[in-house]
């Protein structure tokens, strides 16, 4: 199945947490399952925070990112569009808030569900958990808002 991020157009593709066209990223790839969205991830031994467990930064990221997707996805699917209509709904993190609530294991593969709670205007609010062995370790707030016409204005970045 084709993931959200799949459509996103070149020029916003190189996000380090969610572009296609970023060889360094994390390439996420984020699908609807019911009124969810989940993306799986797998974490390398080098997003170690203490040994055996997950940097805390990976994981707001893989939460982050994750959210903008399911916020864009939302609102298209609010307004009946199929996700490779125009104009795209383009979305940033205006707000990223997490908590930490037991070490994530770093041996296997993570699951991130979210859900659009709030849409408003040019804002969608995101709650996402993410799981680690089927157990609940983050759980995150993010306020996406789409973005300002000038947002996207510079040109691509070089790493391919
Ligand atoms: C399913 C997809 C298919 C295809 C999709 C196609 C295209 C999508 C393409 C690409 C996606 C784009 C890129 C990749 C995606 C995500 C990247 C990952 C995330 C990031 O790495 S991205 C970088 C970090 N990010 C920034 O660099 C943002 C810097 N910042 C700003 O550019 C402005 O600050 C902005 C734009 C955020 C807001 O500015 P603004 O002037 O537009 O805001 P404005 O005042 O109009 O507010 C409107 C409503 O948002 C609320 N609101 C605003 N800010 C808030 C906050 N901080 N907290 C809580 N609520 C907030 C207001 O309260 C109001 O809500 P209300 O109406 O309810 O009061």
């Amino acid at each position: 199945m084709d993931a959200f991020q799949d459509h996103y157009p070149d020029a916003v593709a190189h996000c380090f947490g969610c572009g296609r066209l970023n060889a360094h990223g994390h390439q996420i790839k984020t699908v609807w399952n019911g009124d969810e969205t989940v993306t799986r991830f797998t974490p390398e031994p080098y997003h170690t925070a203490i040994p055996g467990f997950v940097y805390g930064g990976l994981v707001a990221s893989l939460i982050d990112c994750h959210s903008t997707a399911t916020a864009a996805a939302a609102m298209y699917r609010q307004d009946g569009r199929g996700l490779d209509t125009l104009p795209p709904f383009r979305f940033v993190t205006g707000s990223l808030h997490v908590d930490y609530l037991k070490p994530t294991p770093i041996d296997g593969a993570l699951e991130i569900r979210g859900r659009a709670v709030e849409i408003k205007g040019r804002k969608v609010v995101v709650e996402t958990e993410l799981r680690a062995g089927g157990v609940v370790t983050a759980r995150g707030t993010v306020v996406a808002v789409q973005m300002p016409a000038d947002f996207g204005a510079a040109p691509p970045a070089p790493h391919r």
